[in-house]
């Protein structure tokens, strides 16, 4: 067990990290509050969000009796996420901020303001996750590593967005909602004299866009590069855009002049060009075969991949998709993921996140989507296809080839 003699929270603002201070403070412990400031710049209609956000969070504050300090992460979160981000749209990519703001910003430079600066022994935020430690580290081990869990509510798991975290801050960490349903945060907030938070309206997709449309706000900060949209069954150009940075993988593509749903299927950094598809379930959007960097293992690296061996776990990289079965397998530039179905538009950019039962294993980031059942189907009937390329993946695994293959 871990002594803690102070205890520092994240507080948002929102109803979530509320209920976190309403349970930390019930339970005696010595909390004080720190709501961080990761974004400065106004919106279009001169709003701060961020300054809304801080009067909610000192109202919860005051009237749980917590101390608050408002503390400026704004440079940190330009340098690792921000940067990061306007680096992987004018590469084509379509990054996750949120995994890099838990990596760098809230379990990084947040934790080690609490630990050295307001000598806390440990922080505590309301994410929806667990971990073997425990909501309130009461089976912590000093010398033992921390393995991250699903949350109970499963539809608000938050592991996705923890999954590039660091041990070291991991396990001084609190998570006293990983075992409530998301309904019963709310109805608790309510009885406990914080309605209007519960009621709040909860902040969807990246914060500091506001209310701007998404190919508006990328345009302030990477230069457009015009190209064409070409389709790629049969390589006519049905249309012009502004930049790739502006459209993601499985994108409606909303071509002028066009009567036909087309939707992004691959970019070409090197032409600027854009390959869009007729339908949203073309098969150009599907493959089962993904290629990612270096992992990050939360706890450990894999005894499967240890010994040299495939990993048998289950995939997933967006939030609202289901986990789906698949091999992993480790080159010298990073993993091979084997899916057990075809997905569609696997996104460069995006994390490949593993799990094993409830255990969130790790990430990857994606680096590119494997041969698409369009490509493999150039030619050849389905089931050749399907055998055609189980043959190039076994081969590739009896070689034990240590490199990526590029099929
Ligand atoms: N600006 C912030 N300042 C301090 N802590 C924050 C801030 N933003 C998020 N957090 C911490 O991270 C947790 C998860 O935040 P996130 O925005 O991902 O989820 P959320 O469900 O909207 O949380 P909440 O309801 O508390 O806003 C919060 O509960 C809080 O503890």
């Amino acid at each position: 067990m871990l002594k803690i003699r102070k205890l520092v929270i994240g507080i948002s603002g929102g109803v979530d990290s509320a209920v976190t201070s309403l349970f930390l403070k019930n339970k005696g412990y010595n909390v004080e509050g720190v709501f961080m400031q990761n974004w400065d710049i106004r919106d279009e209609t001169g709003v701060c969000k961020s300054d809304e956000d801080y009067k909610d969070a000192s109202v919860i504050c005051e009237k749980l009796g917590i101390p608050l300090l408002r503390v400026n992460f704004v440079k940190q979160y330009w340098n690792e996420v921000f940067c990061d981000l306007l680096k992987e749209y004018e590469t084509g990519h379509t990054p996750n901020p949120d995994v890099l703001c838990n990596r760098y910003v809230k379990f990084d430079a947040f934790y080690h303001y609490a630990r050295e600066d307001l000598n806390a022994d440990a922080i505590a935020t309301g994410h929806y996750a667990r971990t073997n430690f425990g909501p309130y580290l009461e089976y912590y081990k000093p010398n033992e590593d921390v393995h991250l869990l699903k949350a109970m509510d499963e539809r608000k798991d938050q592991t996705l967005f923890l999954c590039q975290v660091k041990q070291k801050a991991l396990r001084k960490t609190m998570f006293p909602l990983g075992n409530y349903m998301k309904t019963e945060v709310k109805k608790i907030a309510m009885d406990n004299g914080l309605e209007e938070i519960a009621k709040k309206k909860e902040s969807m997709g990246i914060c500091f866009i506001g209310t701007r449309d998404f190919p508006n706000f990328i345009s302030e900060y990477v230069n457009n590069k015009p190209g064409n949209f070409i389709d790629i069954e049969s390589g006519v150009t049905v249309g012009t855009h502004k930049g790739i940075h502006q459209w993601t993988l499985g994108q409606r593509s909303n071509i002028e002049g066009q009567p036909i749903a087309y939707f992004t299927v691959q970019k070409d950094v090197k032409t600027n060009n854009i390959y869009v598809a007729r339908g949203t379930h073309h098969p150009s959007l599907f493959t089962d075969l993904l290629y990612t960097a270096h992992p990050h293992w939360i706890h450990s690296r894999p005894p499967e991949l240890e010994n040299g061996d495939l990993l048998e776990c289950d995939f997933k990289f967006q939030h609202v998709e289901e986990f789906i079965g698949c091999q992993v397998y480790e080159s010298n530039k990073g993993l091979i993921v084997l899916l057990e179905k075809t997905r569609r538009a696997i996104t460069p950019g995006q994390f490949a996140v593993f799990y094993k039962g409830e255990e969130c294993l790790g990430s990857a980031k994606i680096i590119q989507g494997g041969p698409s059942l369009f490509t493999l189907n150039c030619g050849r009937n389905v089931s050749n296809a399907w055998r055609y390329k189980e043959k190039l993946f076994n081969n590739f695994i009896n070689n034990n080839e240590r490199r990526i293959c590029t099929m």
